[in-house]
């Protein structure tokens, strides 16, 4: 049997605590990677693989980095979603004893990197720990490198889960397998991959101990739980004190305005869709944030709208006062450009690793706090006042590193150069001793030319001999015999010494020695000094950064003229001239069309859309939604007028962001948006669905959408904006009293036409998708075959009999306003919808008018100007002819020998026993009847 070298035992051993990790194992100067840890990091790292002798009958894989380099490769393997354990050598070597003793000193996470280049400056990097107990579930979710930590929990729901993990975007999530799971299916509402890790190990006690018995305490029991497990796991990845966890910030999710993960996608809030970039966002837009802890505050306040409306209020106070006064604005901005990124200096801190010039960047930046303190407390603005009397200004701290530390340190806190003159007797003495030394030393060289007549002699240092005097050869000669001692020969030189240089030497090198180490303590000392008020620091800069979104968004309000919005406890939404931020920014030449909005309780809450393709439909249902958004998080708004009441939730279903996760379709995706919507919507929140009912057969679509705007108006009593292509929803105008049929304006000359991006009262009668396929650039082959194709379909859908193709069926069945299936299903509807049913027809249009009778609009005349006959199929109740719809009704056409002949045909039709096939067919002798009587 072959036996493990004593190393590899030891290896083996190690290995066993960090399973999941690759283990760097330090021998020597180099970390060395074993086994499938070898050929995993020399694949992704592009490292030689080789082997060494294990004991084993074959060499073990093996490959390995330098450890000076060591960081670079880590960063790599947690950049492709790996972790490390780095296993140190925790005992200097010695002659005679036998294995080192090693250990694992930390394991590198993606959740819990502490300074890296994958850290971005302005983005958090978040680790969750999501558990479930009791029938609730609770998300901690921690940035170690600020010392961030919140938790929240509610009951147990899928849905929730994933949105509210989703607002962190975490790079690792831990907790329970199951959770996990969950969130593995939605990675692709995250920015990055998501390393996920079953972890139920749970450190109550120390967790308890780190944040105090009062803070534990106030912590409902699964949120105990929740914490207690992720400290269990910053405990045994990072092996060591962690304090800049300092405080828990514990929320109710009902405290903020609740976005799932994919209207936070839609919106655009953070990231656009398609690149998934910050450009173009709406974070992109606002951040004119002048320090780090700014700009992780404002995408934070992006992702969590408030719901109290007198915190809004508070934030607007500050963000009007900065607004109007310029010259605050400017003195704010130039005092936080000095201010250096105290969250993750604190973790630095915290972790040991800051080192001089982080100090001298804290000192440079509490400098600026009693400015910037004063600025704020002479604004006027009681929000600014208030927060600067909450600001620590930590000046004993400043004074103490000015004190101690030189004005430009050295990277290295080992090597000296750190500790500033006159502030420690002891180091200046050595330092006087040095200096003397290498003053005798400079002065040797001369005296001693002076006294050999050599002009060519120096004296010189090297690490291996130190100092020598060296003459070249061609000057021995006149070196008197034995004044000095040979040391070293060189080619074209002779190397000596002296007793007495020997002996300054060593007082020199001492000093030094000594120097390094005493000013390391020194060093030490102060960040110890500095970590114990990591608390008053962290408080601080939240305040700073609190300020700092305050002047960005007072900035980006004055640049883009938002005005303050009128928040209110009531229900109705109305806007004037609202705009849509970022289109806007990013449209040349400030061409972008302003659109009002009016969602009211006692008028319309339901804004029903139509209109062409590139209408702008689906801009200015984002727009009412991101209006609603910056109000709430006490930003300015784009409009000239804006009065907007306090939404709980925003849900969207919009098209451009369907990610097909899972392997379901857009439709099965759609649907279940809706699910959620219906179950969660409450009458406080806003619904925005774009395109409504697409994705399935025409007639089924159509019923869908139908259904769930019914089930919007009469259930739920929200503000709703739908945008759809079937023109015939239209008709839902006259029996739903709270919804308002609008559409985008277009104009037509000749075959062209004008989007005008204006929202008009009224309903679109067509799509223009063909007419949008050759502004994209089709082939123009394809389009005037589409043009011949649809109107083939038109014609077929006119004479359409029993058996015609179901193409042409469904062609026909669309003005069908119902859900009756086009497939011949030969139940009557009667049976299938048992209730009552009503038929109804309309009539030819005058040739000269649009749709639109009540002559609001003439830019949207559609090119269908043959009459239409329709066939409604109202669900559950009978429902009265609405205000809205009389006019149409007392229109004198009705009066019409051949109008009244026609409806009277089509009240004579028994629709509650035809089967779907007889009803379209019936429809068609109809149109075909309507035709004839002209
Ligand atoms: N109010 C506006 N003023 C100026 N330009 C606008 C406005 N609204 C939209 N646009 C421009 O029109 C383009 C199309 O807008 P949008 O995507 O909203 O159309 P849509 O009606 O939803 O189209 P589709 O039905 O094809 O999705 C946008 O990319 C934008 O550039």
């Amino acid at each position: 049997m072959a036996k493990l070298t004593p190393m590899m035992e030891q290896y083996l051993k190690i290995k066993e605590e960090a399973k999941d990790a690759i283990l760097f194992f330090r021998l020597g100067d180099f970390y060395e990677i074993f086994f499938d840890d070898a050929l995993t990091a020399s694949r992704e790292l592009e490292i030689t693989l080789t082997g060494r002798n294990a004991g084993l009958e074959e060499r073990a894989p093996m490959c390995g980095v330098p450890y000076h380099a060591a960081e670079g490769y880590v960063q790599r393997l947690i950049e492709k979603g790996y972790k490390v354990a780095i296993c140190e050598q925790v005992e200097e070597p010695a002659a005679g004893r036998g294995m080192m003793r090693r250990e694992i000193v930390r394991v590198v996470t993606p959740g819990t990197l502490m300074e890296s280049r994958a850290l971005g400056e302005k983005s958090n990097n978040y680790l969750v720990c999501v558990t479930s107990s009791g029938g609730m579930t609770a998300i901690a979710a921690c940035d170690l490198s600020t010392g961030d930590l919140h938790v929240t929990s509610a009951p147990d729901n899928d849905e929730w889960i994933k949105g509210e993990v989703g607002v962190y975007q975490p790079s690792e999530a831990i907790g329970d397998a199951a959770l996990l799971d969950l969130l593995g299916t939605q990675a692709a509402p995250m920015e990055r991959r998501l390393v996920r890790t079953p972890w139920d190990k749970s450190r109550e006690d120390s967790a308890r101990e780190q944040f105090g018995e009062a803070v534990w305490a106030r912590l409902d029991e699964e949120r105990r739980v929740c914490v207690a497990r992720l400290f269990a796991y910053l405990a045994e990845t990072q092996k060591r004190a962690l304090g800049q966890l300092t405080k828990i910030s514990v929320y109710e999710p009902n405290h903020y305005m609740i976005l799932d993960s994919f209207t936070r996608r839609n919106l655009e809030l953070t990231e656009t869709v398609r690149e998934r970039s910050k450009k173009g966002s709406l974070l992109w837009l606002l951040d004119r944030t002048k320090t780090s802890m700014g700009a992780r505050t404002l995408r934070r306040w992006i992702d969590k709208p408030l719901l109290q409306r007198s915190s809004i209020e508070d934030r607007l106070e500050a963000v009007e006062h900065l607004h109007r006064d310029l010259i605050l604005r400017g003195d704010v901005q130039e005092a936080l450009k000095e201010i250096y990124d105290l969250e993750r200096l604190v973790g630095r801190v915290a972790f040991g690793s800051a080192n001089g010039r982080d100090m001298v960047a804290l000192r440079d930046s509490l400098l600026q706090i009693p400015g910037l303190k004063q600025i704020c407390l002479n604004s006027g603005s009681q929000t600014l006042s208030s927060t600067a009397n909450r600001m620590d200004e930590c000046a004993e701290l400043a004074q103490a590193i000015s004190a101690a530390v030189t004005d430009e340190p050295p990277v290295s806190v080992r090597d000296g150069g750190l500790i500033r003159k006159g502030y420690h007797e002891h180091l200046d003495q050595l330092r006087e001793a040095s200096v003397n030394g290498k003053r005798w030393i400079a002065e040797l060289e001369a005296e001693e030319r002076r006294v050999t007549g050599i002009r060519s002699l120096k004296v010189g240092y090297n690490k291996v001999f130190g100092y020598y005097i060296e003459i070249t050869r061609a000057n021995l000669g006149q070196l008197p015999e034995g004044r000095y001692e040979r040391k070293q020969t060189l080619a074209n030189a002779e190397r000596y010494i002296t007793p007495e240089l020997k002996e300054k030497e060593s007082l020199i090198l001492e000093a030094e020695e000594k120097m390094a180490d005493l000013e390391y303590g020194l060093f030490l000392e102060l960040r110890e000094r500095v970590a114990e008020r990591i608390p008053r620091l962290k408080s601080l800069a939240e305040r700073v950064a609190e300020i700092d979104v305050y002047q960005a968004f007072a900035e980006a309000s004055a640049e883009k003229s938002f005005v303050r919005p009128q928040l209110h406890d009531g229900y109705d939404l109305s806007v004037d001239n609202g705009r849509h931020p970022v289109v806007e920014a990013v449209m040349e030449g400030g061409s972008f069309v302003a659109n009002a909005t009016g969602l009211a309780e006692d008028g319309a809450n339901i804004m029903l859309i139509t209109g062409p393709n590139m209408a702008g439909k689906s801009t200015y249902m984002r727009q009412v939604a991101l209006i609603s958004i910056m109000a709430q998080i006490g930003c300015f708004v784009p409009a000239d007028r804006a009065s907007v009441p306090l939404l709980d939730r925003i849900f969207t279903r919009i098209g451009a962001a369907d990610d097909l996760v899972g392997g379901q379709s857009t439709f099965m995706v759609e649907m279940a948006d809706i699910q959620v919507m219906t179950q969660q919507a409450t009458r406080d929140s806003l619904i925005i669905i774009d395109e409504l009912g697409r994705g399935t057969s025409t007639s089924e679509g159509m019923a869908i959408a139908q259904a769930v705007i019914e089930h919007v108006h009469e259930s739920i009593g929200c503000k709703a904006l739908v945008s759809t292509h079937f023109h015939e929803l239209a008709h839902l105008e006259e029996s739903l009293p709270r919804l308002r049929n609008y559409c985008m304006a277009v104009r037509e000359s000749g075959d062209q036409v004008a989007f005008l991006r204006k929202l008009v009262a009224g309903a679109a009668s067509t799509s223009y998708g063909i007419y949008c396929a050759r502004l994209a650039g089709l082939p123009g082959s394809i389009i005037d075959r589409a043009y011949g194709l649809l109107q083939g379909f038109e014609q077929a859908a006119a004479n359409v009999t029993s058996g015609s193709p179901e193409s042409a069926a469904a062609q026909a069945a669309s003005p069908v306003t119902a859900p009756v299936k086009n497939k011949a299903e030969d139940r009557p509807i009667a049976s299938k919808f048992n209730n009552k049913v009503e038929a109804e027809a309309t009539y030819p249009l005058p040739s000269n008018e649009g749709p639109d009778r009540t002559g609001e609009v003439r830019e949207h005349a559609p090119a269908t100007r043959q009459g239409v006959v329709q066939l409604s199929i109202f669900g559950e109740e009978e429902r009265a002819p609405q205000s809205a719809a009389a006019p149409a009704k007392e229109d004198p056409i009705k009066e019409d020998p051949k109008v009244k002949q026609m409806l009277q045909r089509v009240r004579e039709i028994d629709v509650m026993n035809l089967t779907p096939l007889q009803a379209m067919q019936m429809l068609n002798e109809l149109k075909l009847e309507a035709q004839r009587l002209g």
